[in-house]
């Protein structure tokens, strides 16, 4: 992890009608680091990702990814920053009606209109097989995949550009804790192999005690503390002590508590 801040959000303000949602919200995601996002339901996470991404206009504030000012820049001013981000929205979001390997090729189609075809399966296949799919999933329709492997091959996509920014909109939401341990590791080891940050919304304190090297917390309209687990336990915030301290937060302490022993013993 590196002091350059790869994401910078200054004062943002995010409104809808009379719903104020984010009020002078700072943050920063330094370069190579895994950021988890905490806050309750409807505290803004996703707004706030879809803000960084340019998907949401604030009302006011300012947004810098790689240096480059967001707000206000159309699609066509934002294209060479957008090439260095890869996005996996909640749910997956595959299209229905493309395979596995033509989900991966839609981002290369829209970004490098000229590459041929035989690259295009190339690139797809390679990013298939780096998420850990079988080599088959390429051909299949994501109603033929598990719940972890749509996540997989939307991930492949989020991939596709080479992207040295990843933002995950609960990942691991929705599949059975072997799946979802998986896929934390699949997260964690294209972290440390292709050198990428990453930006993690989750409600899974499994995968913040395994993988996240600081947690941002929304609440009350803005990041109210970011910092390391340690870092956040040692504050008073009621929100924060319930979540990690709770039932849910003390079960996950202790697991990641275990897994560290039985490495330290192995
Ligand atoms: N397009 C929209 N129009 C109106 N209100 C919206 C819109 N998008 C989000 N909101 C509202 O903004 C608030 C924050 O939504 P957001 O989806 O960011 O929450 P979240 O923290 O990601 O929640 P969850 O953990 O449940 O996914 C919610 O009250 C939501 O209803």
């Amino acid at each position: 992890m590196s002091d350059e801040p790869v994401i910078r959000v200054r004062g943002l303000k995010n409104c809808f009608g009379d719903q104020v949602v984010h009020e002078d919200l700072n943050l920063d995601v330094y370069r190579g680091e895994i950021l988890g996002v905490v806050g309750g339901s409807g505290t803004g996470k996703s707004v706030l990702m879809r803000s960084i991404i340019g998907l949401q206009t604030p009302d006011a504030g300012e947004i810098e990814v790689f240096g480059e000012p967001i707000i206000g820049r159309d699609e066509a001013e934002t294209v060479e920053v957008r090439k260095r981000w890869g996005v996996l929205f909640q749910g997956g979001a595959l299209f229905s009606t493309l395979t596995v390997a033509e989900n991966v090729q839609v981002p290369l189609r829209e970004f490098y209109p000229d590459l041929s075809q035989q690259l295009l399966n190339e690139i797809a296949a390679y990013k298939v097989v780096m998420t850990g799919l079988p080599p088959d999933a390429g051909p299949k329709y994501p109603a033929e995949l598990s719940g972890g492997m749509r996540k997989r091959a939307g991930i492949a996509r989020a991939l596709a550009l080479d992207p040295e920014l990843l933002f995950l909109d609960e990942p691991t939401a929705g599949l059975d804790p072997i799946a979802a341990a998986h896929f934390d590791e699949l997260t964690k080891g294209l972290r440390d192999t292709l050198g990428l940050t990453v930006f993690l919304i989750t409600h899974d304190l499994d995968t913040l005690y395994a993988i996240c090297d600081r947690v941002a917390v929304l609440a009350d309209k803005k990041v109210i503390a970011v910092g390391t687990i340690p870092e956040l336990l040692a504050l008073d915030h009621p929100w924060i002590q319930e979540y990690f301290n709770g039932p849910r937060g003390r079960m996950a302490a202790a697991t990641e508590e275990r897994q560290k022993e039985a490495e330290v013993t192995r």
